[in-house]
């Protein structure tokens, strides 16, 4: 969220600031208020609820909006300030230049801490944190809120800002933990949350299928972030982090960045989906002039990722070079990270003896070309033994389940 673009420019900045002089009395609120008692506890946390998850790239914000306000035992003044705050964050899907409510994946009539209520999904570049923090300090919201739960690596490091800042607490809870809460609880509550792809590499004859994930121990979750991790799931509560890698969202965000010139994850995906991996990388065919039977290797296989434009050969030609678009680039960088990851999963599965793998993570956003390449890879190579699994909510369980445990402690 971008404050201070919005400040200048969007009307609803303009509705919030006034409806913030509307009610100048707010509390100022006494740690007893604070959602954490002076023994450290959390007590009964007046509204607004809202659940972090400070990313390496984006913040995830989910906001429980209650149905009925009055539930929430809180004081008239709060009351005002807190429709002031619903109104504001209900009412738009952007939010300055950066920020973004993901409106189809609201969920309507969930039950939290036994109020009923929906849940909105916004997120922003973690870039962004002294915006956001500067846009909380405008809003007045320091003065109503005090304790934010929160997860990811972010919940750390910014800490002491928004302590300084806009003198809120952060209750911090175990990105895995809370990863894992969350998506408990959203899989429970949306009936189409899992699906997977079947005939994913048939672009004529693919399709999202629903998959009943009711039952779903033992599996593996890779959360593809900024980098990966990798987690054996063996019951609600028992987990393991089997693995991980560096090269993830992030990697294929900033090397498209630097191949193609381009600016954003959304110009990143839109180059690849025009592009074509196979006039940068090396496949089988390339080097065998068709399959290597033997070792079941596909001639269409890419055998060396982005090896077509520096390696000898056949391919090692300016003018091959020259035929390359940026495009191309993108596509190929995002083959070459999607592969890798799906490579290390699998490896994951099997040394877990695991067979339902379950890829989640903001990479995946808007991004049907990694998730079915994930799921073509997963079929072919664990030769239909192993099934990729897809969320919907992709990237905001942490945020979800953080609110959860801030409110069950
Ligand atoms: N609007 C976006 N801006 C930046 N990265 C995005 C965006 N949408 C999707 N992504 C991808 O999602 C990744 C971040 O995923 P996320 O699950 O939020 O991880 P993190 O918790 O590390 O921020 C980025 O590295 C990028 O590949
Ligand atoms: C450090 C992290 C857990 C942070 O999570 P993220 O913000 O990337 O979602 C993740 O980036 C990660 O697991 N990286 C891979 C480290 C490794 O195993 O090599």
């Amino acid at each position: 969220m971008a404050p201070h673009s919005c400040k200048s420019s969007c009307q609803v900045d303009a509705t919030m600031s006034k409806e913030n002089e509307d009610t100048p009395n707010l509390p100022n609120k006494t740690s007893d208020m604070n959602g954490i008692d002076s023994n450290g506890l959390i007590d009964n946390l007046s509204m607004p609820w809202f659940g972090m998850d400070i990313g390496g790239t984006l913040c995830k914000l989910v906001y429980f909006e209650p149905k009925d306000l009055s539930e929430c035992e809180s004081s008239a003044s709060e009351v005002e300030t807190l429709r002031n705050i619903r109104r504001y964050l209900t009412k738009n899907s952007a939010y300055g230049k950066t920020g973004h409510r993901d409106i189809h994946l609201q969920m309507d009539n969930v039950t939290v801490k036994g109020v009923s209520g929906t849940l909105h999904f916004i997120r922003f570049p973690t870039s962004e944190m002294k915006n956001f923090l500067d846009l909380a300090k405008y809003k007045g919201m320091a003065k109503l809120v005090t304790t934010v739960c929160a997860t990811g690596g972010g919940a750390y490091k910014f800490e002491e800002d928004f302590k300084r800042e806009v003198n809120m607490k952060l209750a911090k809870f175990d990105e895995f933990d809370s990863l894992l809460k969350g998506l408990q609880y959203i899989d429970k509550n949306n009936p189409s949350e899992c699906y997977y792809w079947a005939n994913p590499t048939e672009p004529s004859k693919c399709f999202k299928v629903n998959h009943d994930f009711s039952h779903p121990y033992p599996f593996l979750i890779v959360n593809i972030g900024s980098g990966v991790s990798v987690l054996a799931v063996y019951s609600a509560t028992n987990y393991r982090r089997v693995s991980g890698t560096s090269i993830g969202g992030g990697t294929f965000l900033g090397l498209c960045c630097l191949l193609t010139g381009c600016n954003t994850f959304e110009e990143a995906i839109e180059l690849a989906a025009e592009g074509d991996n196979t006039h940068v990388d090396k496949l089988v065919k390339d080097i065998y002039g068709g399959d290597y039977q033997r070792f079941g290797l596909p001639g269409d296989l890419v055998a060396s990722s982005f090896s077509a434009l520096c390696s000898f050969g056949q391919m090692n030609s300016r003018e091959k070079r020259s035929k390359v678009s940026r495009q191309d680039l993108a596509r190929a960088t995002l083959v070459t990270i999607t592969n890798n990851i799906g490579s290390i999963a699998r490896m994951c599965a099997t040394q877990e003896k695991i067979d339902r793998v379950v890829f989640i993570g903001n990479f995946l956003r808007v991004n049907p070309i990694a998730m079915k390449l994930l799921a073509y890879a997963m079929d072919y190579w664990s030769k239909g033994t192993m099934k990729a699994l897809f969320l919907e909510h992709e990237g905001y369980f942490g945020a979800v389940g953080c609110l959860l445990q801030f409110h069950e402690a």
